[in-house]
């Protein structure tokens, strides 16, 4: 089409149901695609090969890179798109061999505080390994599983019994299962440990099975293929490995930490990105005016510190608030932080370039460094 020439409200019409029947061409092509990848999975399955293919993934990538340059439009483009198409193959393969394990054949779990988001996500993993899952919540959403109103009385009906509400009512819940001594297997799910310290360690006295499990993902992951669940002992061994046993099935990569260990690291994973990102966003929602005409003319570094720094505000702020103000080592963090920022911040006014750029080279190598795979 000519370039100054303009549309016809007829001829914008037809070629936007052009791109509707493309549009559907794509996704029924997608659909193929899942079919294709379901059998691949079942044959993984049955085989007992590992669902993930590291170079069949590359290849993949750079078939449709190679391709897509060919014609003209961007490798980068393709590249995402694949990516996210294998994202997906996996989530599926993953969760249709979850399902298939039964390992919960039939037995009973009880998920206290199963309709926040990680609890609703908990009750549906059980679900899908095979438990028959009841949920314990005073929330007045709808679900597919059980409602239980008083889970103290009903406690030994069930092999697993998950607490998945937030960190201070996590620890009275452990307190009372203390008192209670149910048979099942425990544990609870939360972002720190240190509140609820001695809960578990009520628990353990108290003869119970019982351990610290902490999901590193959220609610809406599909799949857990590079995601990792922390595992931490607290006293009970056997409490631990069956914990363990639980998503041995799943590709999730499992750590065992200490409590210490666990916290510790929460303080730079969880505290520090969440406070660096909450105060990115509050110094910019503070500018006022400033915030419309910066996303105007954003850089691609902005936008993506934006991105995060959005998700990351939109989240539960008393969660959030917790997650600092439980953690001992958040002080150790922050002084340390405050003390990088100001360096940075003196190299500058002193007009100390070098500092500033031994700074950016030292990060540059230490993170490429943690990086590479073995180390
Ligand atoms: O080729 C396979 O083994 C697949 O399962 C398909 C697929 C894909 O989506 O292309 C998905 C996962 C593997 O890691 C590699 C490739």
């Amino acid at each position: 089409m000519e370039r100054d020439k303009t549309l016809t409200p007829d001829e914008l019409a037809r070629l936007r149901d052009r791109l509707d029947q493309i549009d559907d061409g794509i996704i029924d092509l997608i659909a193929e695609r899942e079919a294709v990848v379901t059998t691949i999975g079942n044959h993984k399955l049955k085989t007992g090969l590992p669902l993930r293919h590291y170079e069949r993934e590359r290849e993949v990538i750079e078939r449709g890179m190679e391709r897509a340059e060919s014609r003209g439009i961007s490798g980068e483009m393709a590249r995402e798109i694949l990516e996210t198409l294998i994202h997906h193959s996996l989530g599926n393969q993953e969760t249709n061999k979850l399902s298939q394990t039964d390992h919960g054949q039939g037995r009973r779990a009880l998920v206290i505080g199963g309709l926040g988001r990680m609890g609703e996500w908990m009750s549906r993993y059980l679900d899908m390994v095979g438990y028959r899952v009841d949920v314990a919540d005073p929330a007045e959403c709808e679900t597919p599983f059980g409602r239980i109103d008083d889970w103290e009385s009903a406690l030994d009906d069930y092999d697993v019994v998950v607490v998945a509400v937030t960190l201070r009512p996590s620890n009275d819940i452990l307190h009372r299962l203390a008192e209670l001594r149910p048979r099942g297997l425990v544990f609870d799910i939360g972002s720190l440990k240190s509140p609820m310290r001695s809960g578990l360690e009520a628990m353990r006295q108290s003869g119970c099975r019982v351990c610290s499990v902490h999901p590193m993902f959220g609610p809406n992951e599909i799949g857990l293929s590079g995601r990792h669940i922390l595992f931490v002992d607290v006293g009970h061994a056997e409490a631990l490995a069956e914990a363990r046993a639980l998503f041995a099935h799943t590709a999730a990569e499992c750590v065992d930490l200490s409590l210490e260990e666990h916290d510790e690291v929460m303080a730079w994973v969880l505290g520090l990105s969440h406070l660096v990102n909450v105060a990115f966003a509050s110094a910019l929602a503070q500018s006022g005016e400033a915030v419309p005409l910066l996303r105007q003319i954003s850089s691609s570094t902005f936008n993506a510190q934006l991105q995060v720094a959005a998700q990351v505000v939109s989240e539960n702020p008393h969660l959030y608030y917790e997650i600092q103000q439980g953690n001992v080592k958040t002080p150790d963090v922050v002084a340390h932080f405050r003390d990088v920022l100001d360096g940075l911040y003196r190299s500058i006014i002193e007009q100390d370039e070098g500092f500033w750029s031994r700074s950016m080279e030292q990060a540059h190598r230490r993170l490429r460094a943690d990086r590479q795979p073995g180390a």
